[in-house]
């Protein structure tokens, strides 16, 4: 008999991450810390509940570009080698407490270079603490891979020196390159040449595309720039009629199978759906896209990969063979080789919903 759905077997679950930004994921507890510690004195609160809803109602305006406006506190307490390592340490250990299996982790190394910081500095620093955390879970008893995303800002321009920090440290943990931040009016076709750069590297990347923009943008990360996934991707959709018949490019991205990274409750805080009910995730999943579930930025949506596919589940009536498939289409898209995924596909994930469901 298999266990019934429930967030406290989803959290058993092992699950994979793809999606989630390091500056997005902080303790309040750990924000009111450091800003102590370093003088930090423009947080709307110092009280830990008061500023956890803080961020969740402040995130939830239904504009990515005020929802994107909290991150001047997080990203404030994170300038040190000790603040970052930090972060990057209690993330991995938060999500393996979560049941989390594999994660990428991403955030913006040109963002941390205020308090005097080398780029390379920010990366090591990061890296570190991904260490700690997996050696501190380990110790735990819980087994978590942690890659990291170098991500660059779309408003800026420094993409291509980031593309090539995210190579040089290819080797030290570094998986892949991404751009953030608002959408509209900043194409991701502004960043061609750290995609072009990252091509002829052989490197692995993805974009934020059909998230606060619709599908020019979708069509110029995935045609232009080559992106190998999709962040978010939500707005597919406008290429699909209610009776589920696909445009030439939503054909696209499902038959080459481009994974879309989905990150519910983001999405309903920044508009980009109207409901965890009416999520584009229900109608592509039933559609065959590679979906895979995400958690985008757990603070502002006081959030964790288990929450996520709960609120699914409750709504679309998921089984966990449904939150099986997510999971592998997950293991499947991520940056590792395919030697480490199929691995972890075949000793770590299948056994472990075969548990829950024998
Ligand atoms: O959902 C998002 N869309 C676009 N940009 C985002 C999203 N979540 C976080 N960011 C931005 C804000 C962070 O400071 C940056 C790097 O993690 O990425
Ligand atoms: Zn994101």
């Amino acid at each position: 008999m298999p266990v019934p759905l429930s967030a406290e077997t989803i959290r058993q679950a092992p699950k994979v991450l793809l999606h989630d930004h390091l500056d997005g994921g902080l303790r309040p507890s750990t924000i009111v810390d450091i800003a102590g510690r370093i003088g930090y004195r423009a947080l709307p609160t110092t009280d830990v509940d008061e500023l956890a809803t803080w961020f969740r109602d402040a995130s939830s305006s239904g504009s990515l570009e005020r929802y994107l406006e909290t991150f001047s506190h997080t990203v404030a307490v994170m300038q040190t080698v000790e603040g970052l390592r930090r972060v990057a340490r209690e993330a991995v250990e938060d999500l393996a407490a979560d049941g989390v299996v594999y994660a990428e982790i991403r955030w913006a190394p040109e963002q941390h270079t205020e308090g005097g910081l080398t780029l390379e500095q920010v990366v090591e620093a990061v890296l570190s603490g991904f260490r700690e955390g997996e050696a501190a879970a380990a110790a735990a008893g819980q087994t978590i891979r942690v890659g990291a995303i170098a991500t660059a800002m779309r408003h800026a321009a420094r993409s291509l020196e980031i593309a090539e920090l995210a190579v040089r440290y290819r080797d030290d943990g570094v998986v892949g390159f991404d751009i953030a931040g608002a959408e509209a009016g900043y194409p991701p076709t502004r960043h061609l040449d750290a995609f072009e750069y990252l091509r002829r590297e052989n490197a692995h990347f993805t974009i934020h595309a059909g998230e606060a923009f619709g599908l020019p943008s979708i069509w110029e990360a995935i045609q232009w720039c080559g992106t190998d996934r999709l962040g978010h991707g939500v707005r597919i959709v406008d290429d699909i009629t209610a009776g589920g018949k696909l445009g030439r490019l939503a054909q696209y991205v499902r038959d080459k199978r481009i994974p879309l990274e989905m990150c519910p409750s983001s999405n309903v805080q920044t508009g980009a759906a109207n409901s965890i009910e009416e999520h584009p995730i229900g109608m592509l999943r039933r559609l065959q896209f590679r979906v895979t579930v995400n958690t985008d930025n757990r603070l502002m949506s006081q959030t964790s990969m288990t929450r996520e596919l709960t609120l699914l589940a409750e709504a679309f009536h998921y089984t966990w063979a449904d939150l099986q498939w997510f999971t592998v289409n997950a293991m499947k898209s991520a940056f590792i080789g395919f030697d480490e995924r199929l691995a972890i596909i075949n000793s770590v994930v299948k056994p472990g919903y075969a548990r829950l469901t024998a």
